[in-house]
């Protein structure tokens, strides 16, 4: 959403979320899902890191995991950290989660009805998440959540406040989703498909209401989606998820402009429109495989059509793309793209080595 210049500054400074080395399994009884295996990246303020990949890659539990939401059988491994605002979130209690969520750390669903109680007012649960997090109450409470629902853009504030969420629209009920989340006054919000089930021209308006709380209010913004188009209008940076890894990452620009990895090369042929005189959409073939044991080959391999022998024996780590690229990364044998193949599998082997795999 900012310019590149800024995005550049941003850099330089601490992130607000820094992510590395998740890890999030499910221990069932039949297997071990490995849903989040070794996943790294960070977001700055004011910043929106997009996280995209095919249904089952991992998106929502990477989410749920920063959030502290991981539901039995599965947990964030040892060996995984979540730094939030220089705090180690894997350390802290779930009574401290609940404090944190809601009031640093806001998210924002697919399905808006999933965060609003039907009996309920909108206004009441707006005023409930401000006696919470901002201890105001009564008419200064009511107040805020008009003027919170008007910062969303809902018309008519001061009487909608008044209705219950059945008598929203899709759209208008994620707006006062959105105004909820605000109450909060986080500094980080994920948003996991938020305008998935809005029609495109609400959707359009909700990105358009996310980029300009977002310039107002400095806030970091984590945006999930298995949508390419929805991430070139949102993010600044882009993280592709696959089989529970980030396989590239780079710069929103970059990654269109120049997408490395076979997989996102796929995933951007995909978009509607991409390719001159096409009838219909090519998707890539085969499906996203279920992570049950540490990965000691490439999990895209059996759908890659550039793969080659060395796919099937080692597991590539996140090497930047070229001697030139600090800010470009990829998780493939084929990188870097600037010395012999041999090199570039030596350089991985050699990373793995070193990569910590936890088993719980
Ligand atoms: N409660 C659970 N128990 C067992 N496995 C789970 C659970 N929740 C998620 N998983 C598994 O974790 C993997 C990743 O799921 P996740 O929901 O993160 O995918 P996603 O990328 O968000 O997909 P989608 O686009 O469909 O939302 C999947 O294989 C899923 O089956
Ligand atoms: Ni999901």
């Amino acid at each position: 959403m900012a310019q590149r210049e800024t995005s550049a500054a941003r850099r330089e400074e601490e992130p607000l979320l820094s992510v590395d080395n998740l890890q999030t399994a499910f221990f069932t009884d039949k297997e071990v899902i490995r849903a989040v295996d070794g996943v790294s990246f960070d977001i700055h303020r004011g910043e929106t890191v997009g996280i995209v990949g095919e249904s089952g890659s991992g998106k929502s539990v990477t989410a749920r995991s920063i959030m502290g939401l991981v539901d039995s059988p599965g947990r964030v491994l040892e060996g995984s950290s979540i730094r939030f605002d220089g705090e180690e979130l894997t350390e802290k209690t779930e009574k401290q989660y609940r404090n944190l969520r809601g009031s640093d750390i806001a998210m924002v669903f697919q399905d808006p009805l999933t965060s609003l109680n039907p009996v309920y007012t909108v206004g009441n649960q707006i005023k409930e998440a401000l006696r919470l997090h901002q201890n105001l109450r009564g008419s200064a409470a009511t107040e805020e959540a008009i003027e919170l629902l008007e910062a969303v853009g809902i018309p008519d504030a001061a009487r909608r406040v008044r209705e219950y969420p059945h008598e929203f629209s899709g759209g208008m009920r994620q707006r006062a989703v959105i105004a909820m989340a605000l109450a909060c006054d986080p500094e980080l919000l994920i948003c996991d498909e938020p305008t998935t089930a809005l029609d495109v021209t609400i959707q359009a308006q909700i990105l358009e209401l996310l980029e300009e709380l977002q310039e107002e209010r400095n806030l970091a913004i984590m945006f999930i989606t298995h949508d390419m188009g929805v991430i070139a209008e949102t993010s600044d940076r882009v993280n592709v998820m696959y089989a529970g890894e980030i396989i590239e990452s780079a710069p929103v620009e970059d990654l269109y402009e120049n997408p490395r990895h076979p997989y996102t090369e796929g995933l951007l042929q995909s978009i509607p429109g991409n390719q001159p005189g096409a009838e219909r959409l090519s998707t890539i073939e085969g499906d996203v495989p279920t992570p049950n044991e540490p990965a000691s080959y490439c999990r895209f391999e059996p759908r890659c059509p550039k793969a080659f022998e060395e796919c099937t024996k080692v597991h590539p780590a996140s090497v930047e793309v070229n001697a030139e690229s600090e800010d470009h990364t990829a998780a493939c044998l084929l990188y870097p793209e600037d010395v012999s193949q041999e090199e570039a599998v030596e350089l991985h082997e050699q990373r793995e080595s070193q990569r910590e795999v936890s088993e719980r």
